[in-house]
């Protein structure tokens, strides 16, 4: 009771917080104006994940979707964004009186910096005296013309410190900031008065790298600024540290111009000089403006204060919930520092098994980050990986549940989502005996070799039009799966019902690629912001009628008479009619549901990938064409059977799986016990991921990692992927390794090995290899951002 009571108030804060945000929202835009498209906003971050951590390639990527002007909402605030040349000029030059107005981050509303900066006024009055006065004394080229020796002279400086390195390995960037800093002195305030060889100006230089490095990281304040009164990173705070400092060197370089000019006019006046004499001319206009804004800023004082109890209880309460989980007594695994309330999640970006692997390098191949309020351990490398999934795995082989699967009681009898319970050791049992055992796959393998001829016949039938590769796999994967398990005569999917299945595969699998809020803040979860675990229940319904609807049938047929060639459906309810049997027809749908989701798209992908690697080398797809040809020729089609003798073939699906998992970062792990791995405590409860990614990649195993390169699989090199060879998992290892694996790898091998064999393959629309786009994109599985669609042109016999 006191949890749910508990519960209840956090619900009531989070809808009262939920409303805030919209009323907030909506003030700001009126419904009457469309709005430019743009992908849909999560509620309260807005669009911030889609971001990452380059968002300038993130926005590209995006444009692509939703065109040449979108629209985005980073936290609360609204943003268009113009990615074409022709827009660019609209919002540049036809509109520039509309739209050039700034944009200003909190961080510079400090010491009233933003009033009178060049770089963050509104082009008003002042801002226009200031450009003014830049374009006639700063920029004019005849001054530019008469300082240019001042600046040779220090780009010699360059150049013999560059010398003076004797061959040790220059930072081009410190290097080249340092040198910037001088031409800029130096063309405006003369060298004689920046001695950068001095300690004061050493201070300088550190302090503007350390302003450049600070205003470089995000800041929550920016995208909600009503978050700004409290500055919550403390980021306002050490930028007026570092203006002060700097404001500090601007009054003495002052001071001593006044006091040299005091002495009598300089020969030479620089840009200084100018800028003094004006200042003589506007001094008293100045310092009017700098009392007037002080005085604005007492009257939003009040509205600051309220704001500012608001948000510190906000704060109170997120510290106070992330605490519960871990101990101040434990040490803490290095890792990147978590902002307030969203902790590292704006470091995920779009691709997050690459910005983990980023951030390894820098914390190392065991890290903690904190996804909202979830402590998260990441590893990275292949020996962390044994220490996780091999000598830890008796603690550290939970999962982590998404909040959607919480549905159904769906999450209590999965075998993708049970603790490793007993339930969950009777379905891995069961799983290996009954569905993935090689006897019962070398039987089912003409069914299946059936349906990849459907799928051959499916791609002629397409007479030379572009095929969409990863959509036919998925057809045929959920075909495979189905004749497998449940015989073909039981799936007819041309029938409307299994049109109907597959649509509700690929959109559940579709809505479960997207990122969830409560999986971030599980205390969100009561209200389920997003919808998905409602949507969530409507596919999961859809697919229990339908298994029930298989299993009523095939009771019908049985009750006939025992069926000749029993398949494992026909095993399953014989289990399930046992006295005191463990299995009930709600644990068969379940594990039926789990098959498709777990062995579809996984499959699927691998096909596509393994295609794109091909058709972007040629050379490669037709040294599988010759090795096929050789070993089996086109009189007969490829068998399971055969692909123990098609070592290349072998060699490129292992290659595929090394550069592209399809689940980079496996399923999350949880740990079940407080542990420790290196030295530092892992808390119970933590999520665990693996970077399988990261390691298929990882330097210090691969030669030329980034490179699709299948011989390294061949000549001698036993590595595999069931689990033994850490620095190749794509498939897990330990007690939550794939059990599907024996299936998976036949599909992908058999339908390979025939597409290979039927067609000679090209790109559409006159592309080029090289032109193919093999982008990611991170969904359920790690899949190409744009889907390859290829030509097949039916096999030459030669
Ligand atoms: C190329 C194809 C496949 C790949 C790369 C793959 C990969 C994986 C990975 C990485 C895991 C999680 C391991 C972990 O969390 O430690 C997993 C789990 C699982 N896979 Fe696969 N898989 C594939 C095909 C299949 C197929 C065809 C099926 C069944 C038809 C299947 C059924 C499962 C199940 C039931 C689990 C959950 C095991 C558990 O949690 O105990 N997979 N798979």
């Amino acid at each position: 009771m006191e949890v749910l009571t508990q519960c209840l108030l956090c619900s009531v804060f989070f809808i009262a917080l939920a409303i805030l945000f919209r009323t907030v929202t909506k003030r700001g835009t009126s419904s009457q104006l469309p709005l430019p498209p743009g992908p849909r906003p999560l509620p309260v971050l807005g669009n911030i994940l889609e971001l990452g951590q380059n968002p300038h390639r993130s926005l590209a990527r995006l444009a692509r979707t939703y065109g040449p002007v979108m629209s985005l909402k980073l936290g609360t605030i609204h943003t268009v964004v113009v990615s074409s040349p022709s827009f660019a000029k609209t919002v540049l030059k036809t509109k520039e009186h509309s739209i050039s107005d700034r944009h200003v981050p909190d961080a510079v509303k400090i010491l009233g910096h933003e009033e009178v900066s060049m770089v963050w006024s509104p082009p008003n009055q002042s801002w226009r005296y200031l450009r003014t006065l830049a374009k006639t004394h700063l920029f004019n080229s005849q001054s530019l013309e008469a300082t240019q020796i001042l600046r040779r002279k220090k780009v010699e400086e360059l150049v013999a410190y560059i010398r003076g390195e004797n061959g040790e390995a220059v930072h081009i960037a410190r290097a080249a900031f340092s040198t910037v800093l001088n031409l800029i002195s130096t063309t405006f305030l003369s060298t004689d008065l920046v001695d950068f060889k001095s300690n004061s100006a050493q201070e300088l230089k550190d302090t503007m790298w350390g302003l450049m490095e600070e205003a470089g990281r995000p800041n929550l304040s920016d995208f909600f600024p009503l978050l700004a009164p409290i500055d919550l990173q403390g980021r306002r705070q050490r930028f007026t540290v570092y203006f002060k400092k700097l404001y500090d060197f601007f009054d003495q370089i002052i001071e001593n111009r006044l006091a040299i000019t005091a002495e009598g006019r300089r020969k030479n006046p620089d840009v200084l000089d100018v800028l003094l004499q004006l200042c003589r001319e506007v001094n008293s206009k100045l310092n009017r403006r700098m009392i007037k804004s002080l005085l604005l800023k007492m009257e939003d004082l009040t509205q600051c204060l309220l704001c500012s109890i608001f948000f510190i209880t906000l704060a109170i309460l997120f510290r106070t919930v992330t605490k519960r989980g871990s101990s101040s007594q434990l040490p803490l695994l290095p890792g990147p520092r978590p902002l307030p309330v969203l902790g590292n999640i704006l470091e995920l970006g779009q691709n997050p098994h690459r910005s983990l692997a980023r951030l390894a390098r820098t914390y190392g191949p065991v890290m903690s980050l904190k996804l909202g309020t979830i402590h998260t351990v990441v590893v990275s490398s292949p020996s962390f990986a044994k220490i996780v999934l091999k000598t830890k795995e008796h603690s550290i082989s939970d999962r982590h549940v998404p909040e959607a699967v919480k549905i159904l009681g769906y999450e209590q009898v999965s075998i993708l989502w049970l603790p490793p319970n007993q339930s969950w050791r009777y379905l891995r049992t069961l799983a290996k005996t009954h569905l993935f055992n090689s006897q019962s796959l070398e039987a089912t393998q003409i069914l299946r070799r059936k349906k990849v001829e459907e799928l051959v016949a499916y791609i002629r039938g397409e007479n030379g039009a572009a095929v969409h590769i990863a959509r036919a796999a998925f057809s045929t994967v959920l075909n495979l799966i189905s004749t497998t398990f449940f015989s073909t005569d039981m799936v007819d999917f041309k029938s409307n019902s299994a049109q109907e299945f597959k649509d509700t595969m690929w959109g559940l699998l579709e809505e479960a690629g997207r990122p969830n809020l409560s999986d971030f803040f599980p205390l969100l979860a009561p209200i389920d912001l997003q919808g998905r675990r409602r949507r969530f229940t409507v596919y999961f319904k859809k697919l229990y009628d339908f298994f029930d609807q298989m299993i009523e049938n095939r009771l019908a047929i049985t009750a006939e008479g025992r069926r000749k060639n029993p398949d494992v459906l026909d095993v399953l309810l014989q289990i399930c009619g046992e006295v005191n049997s463990k299995l009930n027809r709600r644990t068969i749908k379940s594990l039926l549901l789990d098959l498709f989701i777990a062995g579809s798209e996984t499959t699927a992908a691998t096909l596509e990938w393994a295609m794109a690697e091909l058709l972007h080398r040629p050379e490669l797809m037709m040294r599988a064409r010759e090795e096929i040809t050789t070993v089996i020729g086109f009189e007969r089609e490829v068998e399971e059977s055969d692909i123990s003798r098609l070592l290349f073939l072998q060699a490129v699906l292992k290659e595929t799986l090394r550069l592209h998992p399809p689940v980079p970062l496996l399923l999350p792990h949880k740990a079940e016990v407080s542990t420790e791995i290196n030295g530092y405590r892992v808390p119970k409860n933590n999520q665990v991921l693996v970077n399988v990614w990261a390691i298929g990649r990882d330097e210090q195993v691969w030669k030329n990692p980034d490179c699709f390169l299948p011989e390294r699989f061949m000549e001698g090199n036993e590595i595999d992927f069931r689990g033994q060879h850490f620095e190749f998992i794509p498939f897990g290892s330990g007690r939550r390794i794939c059990p599907g694996l024996p299936l998976g790898v036949r599909m992908v091998q058999l339908m390979l090995a025939s597409l290979i064999q039927s067609f000679e393959w090209s790109l559409p629309d006159g592309m080029k290899p090289t032109d193919l786009d093999l982008t990611e994109k991170f969904g359920v599985t790690l899949i190409l951002a744009s889907p390859l669609k290829a030509i097949a042109t039916p096999a030459r016999k030669n």
